[in-house]
């Protein structure tokens, strides 16, 4: 994809309103970070006004990170609320691999036809059933390790799988890509992977979710280059991070993209 501005633009354009199910930990940062980059987030989680709520929505993104029961059965209401309204919603399956309760929503999450999972690699093979070494939120797994999982959960899923780290991969079952944009501060600030799920849903509420997932994550990466050019630690980087997203133009991101599409 040597485009993946024609995406950008689009989701701009639509500034499309994102209802996310999100962390405690997220909320503030994703809420900002979609902000900044031409999205309209609104984090909607009650009983009484979830499946409505995706009925306004343009897409609809869950995050298991700071689960619990009643939680679980609000994301399995609004999953089914988006599918029914034909919206786009993207799983993004914090810890999935830690704890029993985890590995139960995660599995019934899937079951409700995500149309984007995003997740790092050791949460990426725990939904796929393999052997994870995750611990907590962070991968301790690679994501070459985990790219035969994600073309099966996607096979599997009929969902877009993207695995981010380093390298992010991404794939729908049959085509795959490599996203080779980012900066290794990334993972040291909490949040921006659940972050970079809301960017996601923004771009796949304009754009098919395989070209719009490729679009999203190089985008981020991309942004995640610039504020490390002047970062000179985490904090500094956040500011940073989220004027890069706000200011990035077109040009700039297909002359700094880095996408190999297989
Ligand atoms: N070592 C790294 N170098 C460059 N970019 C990275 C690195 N690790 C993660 N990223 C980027 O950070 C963002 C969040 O990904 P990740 O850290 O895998 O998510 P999570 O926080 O959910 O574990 C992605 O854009 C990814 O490409
Ligand atoms: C630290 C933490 N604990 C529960 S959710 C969460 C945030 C995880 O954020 P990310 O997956 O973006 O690193
Ligand atoms: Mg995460």
């Amino acid at each position: 994809m040597n485009d993946p501005s024609r995406h950008l633009d689009a989701m701009r354009t639509a500034t499309p309103l994102v209802q996310n199910i999100t962390n405690y930990v997220a909320m503030n940062v994703m809420a900002n970070v979609m902000l900044a980059a031409g999205a309209s987030p609104a984090m909607v989680h009650a009983r009484g006004e979830v499946a409505e709520f995706a009925g306004l929505a343009a897409a609809l993104t869950i995050n298991i990170g700071t689960l619990d029961a009643e939680w679980a059965e609000c994301m399995a209401l609004a999953a089914r609320a988006a599918v029914e309204r034909d919206i786009p919603w993207v799983l993004d399956p914090v810890a999935v691999g830690a704890t029993a309760m985890r590995r139960d929503v995660g599995a019934r999450l899937l079951d409700l036809s995500p149309t984007v999972i995003r997740g790092n690699a050791s949460e990426i093979l725990a939904l796929s059933g393999a052997v994870a070494r995750g611990r907590g939120a962070d991968a301790a797994d690679e994501v070459a390790m985990a790219q035969r999982a994600a073309r099966d959960l996607a096979r599997a899923s009929g969902a877009v799988v993207a695995v981010t780290g380093p390298v992010d991969f991404v794939t729908d079952g049959a085509r795959t890509a490599h996203i080779s944009n980012g900066d290794p501060i990334m993972p040291r600030i909490t949040a921006l992977g659940c972050s970079l799920t809301g960017v996601v849903g923004a771009f796949a509420a304009a754009t098919p979710a395989f070209e719009g997932t490729i679009a999203a994550l190089a985008y981020y990466g991309v942004a995640g280059e610039i504020a490390g050019r002047t970062a000179s630690g985490p904090g500094s980087f956040q500011p940073a991070f989220l004027d890069a997203l706000y200011a990035m133009t077109g040009a700039e991101l297909d002359a700094m993209t880095r996408v190999a599409l297989t």
